[in-house]
């Protein structure tokens, strides 16, 4: 059959968490044959440059698909916590799928923590951070209570039209987590437990059975240890959070 040249306007959007598995979560679906994912992170809801350039720019920075492939998928964490993102995106995208991987916050803040540490070559211990007196307003930890966020997405967008992740489960059973993800999207069962195998030298993590099957060596990095002290600090400040972000999204996460 003939072989289309052209890019689409994604049907669906992973809108974050920052660190919480969203680009395995890509990966894996791109396993799927009716998915075009993109390879890079776009960023054009949330930044005023892009932003500017248009629609079409948007549609031409999405992968070619393939005369098989119908689902456009693009990942920007960064959406989910940016304020001007959901009403973009519900203005020129109004039909669109919005996904949300979420992992124990405190998970989160370390894997945040590890990577601005890799970037810095003197940086205070995680435990150094928490000790500060304004730590709350320390954005690896901020980002952590989602709820704050997701307040603002339910202000454009039904619930129904947000599927939420467990990035847990997805790292112990990619398979089940994808198996919703694909109902969610109204496609093929596709993605089976054979597609994957589990790395002993890279954490354990999930890899798919191809060349490049892993992800690349920034993801799955080694965390630090914590205090007990941290762990309570942190516990006691999330326990709010997280049960305000259960009620509202209306899920049940063995984490939350
Ligand atoms: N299969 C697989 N392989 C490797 N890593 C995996 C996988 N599944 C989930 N994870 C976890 O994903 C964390 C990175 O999350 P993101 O991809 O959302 O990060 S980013 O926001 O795009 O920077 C990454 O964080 P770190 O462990 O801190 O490196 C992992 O814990």
């Amino acid at each position: 059959s003939e072989i289309t040249n052209s890019t689409n306007l994604p049907q669906a959007i992973i809108i974050g968490v920052k660190k919480c598995g969203t680009r395995a979560l890509l990966k894996f679906l791109s396993i799927h044959p009716a998915i075009a994912a993109s390879s890079t992170e776009i960023h054009f809801f949330d930044s005023p440059k892009n932003f500017q350039l248009g629609l079409d720019w948007y549609r031409n920075q999405m992968p070619i698909v393939k005369n098989n492939q119908y689902l456009t998928i693009e990942k920007t964490p960064h959406y989910f916590i940016d304020r001007q993102t959901p009403a973009r995106i519900f203005h020129l995208l109004p039909e669109v799928k919005l996904i949300l991987i979420l992992r124990d916050p405190i998970i989160r803040a370390i894997s945040d923590y590890v990577q601005i540490k890799s970037r810095h070559e003197f940086y205070p211990t995680f435990d150094e951070f928490i000790s500060m007196k304004n730590f709350t307003r320390w954005t690896p930890i901020k980002i952590g209570c989602y709820v704050i966020y997701l307040r603002r997405w339910l202000k454009y967008f039904p619930l129904e039209r947000i599927h939420f992740v467990d990035g847990e489960n997805l790292i112990q059973r990619p398979w089940q987590e994808l198996e919703y993800v694909q109902q969610f999207l109204n496609i093929s069962n596709h993605i089976q437990q054979e597609h994957f195998y589990f790395n002993s030298n890279k954490r354990g993590f999930p890899c798919v059975k191809q060349p490049n099957g892993c992800l690349g060596t920034s993801k799955g990095r080694q965390h630090p240890l914590i205090s007990e002290k941290t762990r309570e600090i942190l516990k006691n400040l999330y326990s709010t959070c997280n049960q305000q972000f259960k009620q509202l999204a209306q899920i049940n996460f063995s984490w939350l």
